[in-house]
C-alpha cells in the first residue's frame, strides 16, 4: 500500500484547512485528531501555511499532516521540508508528475474528467483527487467514471459539506471526502476549538462503502 493510499483510508473525510495564524494551527489540528480526523490538509494559500504545517508536525505527533494548493515543483520541496507527509494538488502539470515520481511526499493530483483520470493513471496516480467535486458533476461523474475506470479512486473534494458527504463515501470509487466545512474561519479566528472538534466527530462518523 502506498502511503497516499494509507492517507486516503484513515478516516472518511480530510479537513482542508486556510490558517491565517500560525498559533492557530496547534490547538486546531488536536480539535481535529480528538474529533477522529487525523488527516489535515493545510492549503498553501496563506503566508502561515509552512509554518503552520511545521508547527503541527512537530507538536501533534498523531496528526497526518499534508500540504493543499500545491501547484509547483518548489511547493512539494517547501512541504517537505515543513515536516508533510502528503501534498494535495487541484490538477496536475508535466512538471508536477515528474517532481512527484520519487518524491518524500506523497502526492494526490487532481482531475475532473476521464481524460484527466486515465492521464494520471499511466503515470503511476491511481489515486487522484476528484476535484471540484460538485461542479464537474459530483456523484454522477464519479458513478460513471466508474464503469470504465474501476482501478481509479478519488478523494471527493469541492462543494462538498455533512449534506452531500454520506453520498460522495456511498460511491464505490470514492476512497474519502475533503472540504473545508469542518474549520470554518469564523471558528478559527473565535479559538473556538472545542466547536471544531464537534464538527470533526460529525465527520468522523460518516459511513462509506470502501
Ligand atoms: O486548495 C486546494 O488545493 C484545492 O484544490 C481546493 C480545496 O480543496 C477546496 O477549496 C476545498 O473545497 P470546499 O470544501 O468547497 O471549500
Amino acid at each position: 500500500m502506498t502511503l497516499i493510499e494509507k492517507v486516503l483510508h484513515l478516516a472518511p473525510v480530510i479537513p482542508v484547512v486556510v490558517i491565517e495564524d500560525p498559533a492557530h494551527a496547534v490547538p486546531l489540528a488536536r480539535a481535529l485528531v480528538a474529533g477522529g480526523l487525523p488527516v489535515i490538509e493545510v492549503t498553501l494559500r496563506t503566508g502561515a501555511a509552512l509554518e503552520a504545517v511545521r508547527r503541527i508536525a512537530d507538536e501533534v505527533p498523531d496528526a497526518v499532516i499534508g500540504t493543499g494548493t500545491v501547484r509547483r515543483p518548489a511547493d512539494l520541496d517547501a512541504s517537505a521540508e515543513a515536516g508533510a507527509r502528503f501534498a494535495v494538488s487541484p490538477g496536475y502539470s508535466p512538471d508536477l508528475v515528474a517532481a512527484a515520481r520519487g518524491h518524500a511526499v506523497g502526492w494526490l493530483p487532481g482531475a475532473a474528467t476521464a481524460s484527466e483520470a486515465m492521464t494520471l493513471a499511466e503515470q503511476g496516480f491511481a489515486f487522484q483527487k476528484f476535484f471540484p467535486a460538485e461542479a464537474a458533476g459530483g456523484v454522477a461523474l464519479l458513478r460513471s467514471l466508474h464503469g470504465p475506470l474501476p482501478e481509479i479512486r478519488f478523494c471527493a473534494t469541492g462543494g462538498i459539506g455533512l449534506h452531500n458527504a454520506a453520498d460522495y463515501l456511498a460511491t464505490p470509487n470514492v476512497a474519502c471526502v475533503g472540504g473545508s466545512w469542518i474549520t470554518p474561519a469564523k471558528l478559527l479566528q473565535a479559538g473556538d476549538w472545542a466547536a471544531v472538534e464537534t464538527l470533526a466527530r460529525q465527520a468522523a462518523g460518516l459511513p462509506r462503502a470502501d
